[in-house]
């Protein structure tokens, strides 16, 4: 069976090779396993909550309407915690749409939500369907989102597909590709142009990369081997965050306590600025992951 639903998950396996599965929470959509030939592609914490008390610390939660906190008091968006209301809603599981590659289907619109939550967004008054494609093959995983305005009323929002990469160790890694990006640096609320050849980490570290090129490919590489390719469709921003010591000592839901040397975020997006969407209309992005392959240097694509 290359799809199975249980009661609050559902299962998907490739069917040319039963080695290769993912696993996605109805809770917030949030994929918390993807298996390539039986080893494990992403982090969760072994204190993640997921009985959908809170949203799923690892995995792929999913970001919208507004990644972080929005600052201007007179925006739609203020109200919101941080990171938005999809990443702990119970999505709905609408089935599987393809069978090589496997492919499924889940959606969310104002009736899924919690009527309380629904009203921090512009005081409840927007209607709209997200619809949320995944994909598994061979060494590769899709995430698509449509986002679709079904109401009368125009609203803004952010997307982001809020990746946790299970890594051997933060200390040998580094993140090709984004070198003279504009990038924002959370920590230091400052912008400038990232000069580094590929990142590395040594501390902790949150940093918006801002219309990152399509073309470029951005490389989680650890002692010379790729571990994962992020391609994007229509996200041109990708956070980068690892939460270090005294960050992640700090979140009650972050285990093992030294568990920030195996993950590393890698979260494409469109979070430097809002998107509109009037009424009737429709966005969609894509986040697509694989595994393996050459170390790919791309200079600068005009
Ligand atoms: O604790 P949360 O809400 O899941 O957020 C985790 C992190 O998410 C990242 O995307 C942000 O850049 C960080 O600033 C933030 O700390």
């Amino acid at each position: 069976m290359p799809v199975e639903e249980l009661e609050d998950r559902v299962i998907i396996i490739d069917p040319t090779d039963s080695t290769n599965k993912a696993t996605i929470l109805k809770y917030g959509a949030t994929i918390i396993s993807w298996e390539n030939q039986s080893q494990e592609k992403l982090w969760v914490s072994s204190g993640a909550s997921l009985d959908g008390s809170k949203p799923v610390r690892g995995g792929i939660p999913l970001v919208f309407p507004i990644f972080g906190k929005q600052k201007s008091s007179t925006h739609p968006t203020f109200k919101l915690p941080q990171h938005g209301f999809v990443r702990n809603s119970n999505w709905e599981f609408l089935g599987q749409v393809s069978e090589n590659p496997i492919t499924v289907q889940f959606g969310l619109g104002p009736e899924n939500i919690d009527p309380n939550s629904l009203k921090l967004w512009g005081d409840g008054n927007y209607d709209f369907t997200l619809i949320l494609t995944i994909s598994l093959s061979k060494d590769k995983l899709i995430t698509s989102i449509d986002v679709e305005n079904n109401g009368n009323e125009s609203f803004e929002f952010n997307w982001l597909f809020h990746t946790y990469f299970k890594i051997p160790d933060i200390t040998d890694t580094l993140v090709n590709n984004l070198i003279d990006q504009q990038c924002f640096d959370q920590l230091l609320n400052e912008q400038y142009i990232e000069k580094a050849p590929a990142i590395s980490f040594h501390e902790e570290f949150d940093r918006i990369y801002k219309n990152v090129h399509f073309d470029k490919i951005i490389q989680i590489i650890e002692l010379g081997k790729v571990l994962f390719n992020i391609t994007r469709k229509n996200l041109p921003d990708a956070v980068v965050w690892n939460p270090w010591i005294k960050k992640s000592g700090g979140m009650a839901d972050f285990k093992p306590k030294d568990g920030w040397k195996n993950m590393l975020c890698v979260e494409p997006g469109n979070v430097g600025s809002m998107i509109e969407l009037r009424s009737g209309e429709k966005w969609s992005g894509a986040q697509e992951l694989t595994i393996g392959g050459e170390i790919k240097i791309q200079a600068n694509i005009y």
